[in-house]
């Protein structure tokens, strides 16, 4: 891979990324299109991800220390609750459990583990396949078709109300399992976790957020899984430089596209994006029969 293909596929992440568009679809149909050649899989997709996951946490900061700090608490909670368990079996004294789901921050944070789950052991197990399809050009074509037609549902979806408070764990794991299909380039991981959101009824900047913030995860065990495939390769220095400045653009342009995604879903134009998306699936679907 040359540097210009790793400037330009940080450019694609940092532009896509945080549109319903899918970014690691673009990133497949570009490195098929332009013969990138890479002997380490789809690590550069996930670590470009990881770039752009640098702009969730710049925008959404206040609430994810808030989250670190709800999840240290319910941890010791958990801890002290067992303790009171053993000393309550030795008939010791009448024990008070402390509550663990609290506040809606706490109940924020069981949905994102409750929705990590059904995504890692999808994405854990079928890491291959996405792998192998990230190299088919009808995949990310067919797949960008499926994303276009959840993107206009979504929008004509009725504003839902619901925030942590009101979701169930049911509606986060059902949000996990999309986040997981969306793992195959093309499907918007984005655009299939809102859509799942607003069409289950969750208030529409709520969505937004916990789909954002519940990629952390995700792009993380992303990257864990794919450094651990990496094994004894080693990357030349040229190639590790091409990793970072590509990280690096994706993260600078990503932060500017957050921004817009924020505005895009309150106003309900997602129909825009699947517009787009039917267009470039379509050529995807048409170049792989015909060209
Ligand atoms: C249960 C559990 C492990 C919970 C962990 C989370 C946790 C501890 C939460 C507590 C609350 C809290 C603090 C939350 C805030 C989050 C935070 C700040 C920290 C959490 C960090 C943490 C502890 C992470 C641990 C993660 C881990 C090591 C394992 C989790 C298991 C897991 C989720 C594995 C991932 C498997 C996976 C998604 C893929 C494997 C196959 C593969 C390599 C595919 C590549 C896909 C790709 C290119 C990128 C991944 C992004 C994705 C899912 C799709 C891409 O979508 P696309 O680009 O097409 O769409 P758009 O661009 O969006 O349109």
């Amino acid at each position: 891979m040359s540097l210009i293909q790793s400037i330009l596929m940080g450019l694609i992440q940092g532009l896509t990324e945080f549109l319903p568009v899918s970014s690691s679809g673009h990133l497949a149909i570009f490195k098929i299109l332009f013969h990138v050649e890479t002997d380490t899989g789809i690590l550069f997709d996930v670590l470009l991800h990881v770039g752009t996951l640098a702009a969730v946490f710049v925008v959404y900061y206040k609430d994810i220390i808030r989250l670190i700090a709800e999840f240290v608490k319910m941890v010791i909670d958990v801890v002290l609750n067992f303790i009171l368990f053993i000393r309550n079996i030795s008939g010791k004294e009448s024990v008070r459990y402390h509550r663990i789901i609290r506040n809606s921050y706490r109940k924020f944070v069981l949905l994102i583990i409750i929705a990590t789950i059904p995504t890692g052991i999808i994405g854990f197990v079928g890491r291959d396949l996405v792998t192998a399809a990230s190299e088919i050009l009808l995949v990310p074509g067919i797949c960008l078709l499926i994303t276009a037609v959840l993107l206009v549902i979504s929008d004509r979806v009725r504003d839902g109300h619901k925030k942590p408070r009101d979701i169930t764990n049911t509606n986060a794991f059902v949000i996990g399992i999309c986040q997981g299909l969306a793992t195959l380039p093309g499907l918007s991981r984005s655009g299939t976790t809102i859509a799942a959101c607003v069409i289950s009824g969750f208030d529409r900047k709520f969505a937004v957020k916990y789909s954002f913030i519940l990629s952390i995860p995700a792009i993380l065990g992303a990257l864990v899984l794919q450094l651990k495939e990496l094994g004894s390769v080693s990357l030349a220095p040229m190639e590790i430089r091409n990793y970072l400045v590509g990280m690096a653009v994706a993260a600078g342009v990503g932060y500017i596209c957050i921004k817009t995604m924020l505005v895009v879903v309150r106003k309900k134009k997602f129909t825009y994006f699947a517009i787009y998306c039917l267009a470039v699936g379509a050529l995807s679907v048409g170049g792989y029969f015909f060209v």
